[in-house]
């Protein structure tokens, strides 16, 4: 163990150890070596196979410095000489990034750390499971005795108080939503930031937030890094949008689809009782339609799905007004769930007003929900054998102000410890985040290069649309206009699909 670990730590470690030493093999046979001489950063030269139990084909263990074992598998070259590859390929293995997990090199003393916590954006299920996670992983694990809260946001750090954080003070604010924190948009002002984190003497930053605040965490660490600080930037990726890329979803999504259920099963309960009714529901989704799409996957009793990646139009043949009517016909009442995002062309061109945005730069939007319910009201209305009745429900801030569900908590937990044992371990400008089921540290670029969207030629929208039967809305231009989108906003898609894998060190 390194020298450097406090006696809590060390006594911590190992309960935590996560070791997949998968890609830290070390190869013993030429085969072996050029198979895997892409990870040759964990290489361990002193590897050893430990012969005995080879010889027997028992066990095929291979140890290393540190206590570093790997317990492999017979391979038909351990025991036939010479046997010729047929096949090998050399194309390209796809991104890697490290695995998070604790490390055996720590390189801050416990009584040496000063960290604060900080979040930002809107609110989200389990903000303060992570804010309490690590505060008490710190101490805990750690043996960490001084964090500090900064309050409402980024600017907080040059404008507002802040409050200690003791594991006493956080010890059951998990069951509370919104964060005790407080939070805000706007007021990024980095010299003043990085001035504030220099003259308390922080060195650990712990940044929750989504894709804005993870912007702003970069450009932050980058500034620490000009000056030379020994201060680690971790970011927390935060957001029910889910449109946060890369990582396999953030941190309150799962609650939030779980809480749109109760108004979409309003809205159905409403619709059924009345004669032609139509229950309509706005959820949250500025330019990303997860929690819509996966809230109507999940419920099963909606008719109609529309998100911001899917261009629709209400006139004419195949159009929104033709499926209510189908519908409605069928069976006397239909939902319909709207995301936020959707159709903001349309409503554009009906108002006619001009962009405006948050304090952040975000675009602020129409209320696209009362504006499809006055519409389809209207289009109704022109047609008096067919008298319909609406419900219109908007739960969209009820959705991300509660406290997260059990898996939200834990997953907020996980994230909470990747980013401590990350810092204590050196590393800084990172988010952590499941990459293909594996917690990772993913440098801060990757997050911020593009957003996360539904893909309407992807499987998901498609089994969406069978679940539905709604319209597609899309003619042969749109698809084709779709793929290529598809390939020139994601391009590593394909790679990170094999990116779950990270050496441990
Ligand atoms: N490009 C940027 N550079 C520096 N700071 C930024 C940048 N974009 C946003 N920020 C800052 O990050 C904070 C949060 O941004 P924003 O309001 O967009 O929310 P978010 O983190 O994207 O969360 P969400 O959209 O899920 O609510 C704000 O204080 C904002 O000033
Ligand atoms: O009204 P506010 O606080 O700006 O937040 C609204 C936005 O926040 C989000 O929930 C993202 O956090 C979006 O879905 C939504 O557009
Ligand atoms: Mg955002």
């Amino acid at each position: 163990m390194d020298s450097t670990i406090s006696s809590s730590a060390s006594l911590s470690i190992p309960k935590f150890r996560c070791f997949d030493p998968t890609y830290a093999y070390s190869p013993t046979t030429a085969n072996h070596r050029r198979s895997f001489s892409n990870f040759s950063p964990t290489f361990k030269s002193s590897s050893r196979v430990n012969m005995v139990d080879f010889e027997n084909y028992e066990r095929k263990i291979v140890t290393g410095d540190a206590g570093y074992v790997l317990e492999d598998v017979p391979h038909l070259s351990d025991y036939i000489p010479d046997l010729p590859i047929v096949v090998h390929k050399d194309s390209p293995r796809g991104t890697h990034f490290r695995r998070a997990g604790p490390r055996q090199r720590v390189y801050f003393e416990s009584n040496e750390v000063y960290a604060c916590i900080v979040t930002c954006g809107g609110l989200c299920p389990g903000l303060n499971t992570v804010i309490r996670e690590i505060v008490c992983g710190l101490h805990y694990m750690y043996g960490v005795n001084n964090v500090l809260g900064i309050e409402g946001g980024y600017r907080g750090f040059y404008a507002r108080n802040t409050i200690p954080l003791t594991p006493k003070v956080v010890n059951d604010i998990h069951k509370r939503g919104g964060t005790i924190l407080g939070t805000s948009r706007g007021g990024h002002d980095t010299s003043k930031i990085v001035d504030s984190i220099q003259d308390r003497g922080i060195n650990q930053v712990y940044i929750i937030g989504g894709d804005g605040t993870q912007k702003g965490a970069s450009v932050i660490f980058e500034e620490i890094r000009r000056r030379g600080l020994k201060v680690a930037v971790a970011g927390i990726p935060k957001t029910i949008d889910n449109d946060i890329p890369v990582i396999d979803k953030s941190f309150g999504f799962d609650t939030a689809v779980e809480e749109a259920q109760r108004a979409i099963n309003a809205a159905h309960v409403e619709s059924e009782s009345f004669d032609n009714c139509i229950g309509v529901v706005k959820l949250m989704g500025r330019y990303s339609g997860f929690i819509a799409m996966y809230a109507t996957l999940a419920s099963r009793d909606v008719d109609c799905c529309l998100i911001p990646e899917s261009p629709f139009y209400l006139e004419g043949p195949g159009g929104l007004f033709e499926f209510i009517e189908k519908r409605l016909n069928e069976q006397g009442h239909m939902v319909i769930v709207i995301a936020e995002g959707a159709g903001q062309d349309l409503l554009n061109e009906c108002m006619r007003t001009m962009d405006q945005q948050d304090a952040s730069g975000n675009k602020l939007l129409q209320d696209v929900g009362l504006w499809i319910s006055q519409k389809i009201k209207e289009h109704f209305a022109k047609r008096p054998k067919m008298p319909i009745n609406l419900k219109y429900i908007d739960p969209t801030y009820m959705i991300r102000a509660i406290p997260s569900n059990a898996s939200d908590n834990v997953y907020c937990t996980l994230l909470a410890h990747s980013a401590i044992h990350g810092a204590m371990a050196g590393y800084t400008g990172f988010t952590v985040g499941p990459v293909n089921g594996r917690h990772a540290y993913i440098p801060f670029h990757r997050v911020t290069e593009r957003q996360n969207k539904v893909v309407i030629t992807d499987r998901m929208w498609a089994r969406l649309l069978s679940s539905t039967n709604q319209p597609s809305f899309l003619d042969q231009k749109d698809i084709s206009r779709s793929k290529t989108e598809e390939v020139s906003e994601t391009p590593l898609l394909s790679a990170e699909n094999h990116a779950q894998e990270i050496a441990t060190k």
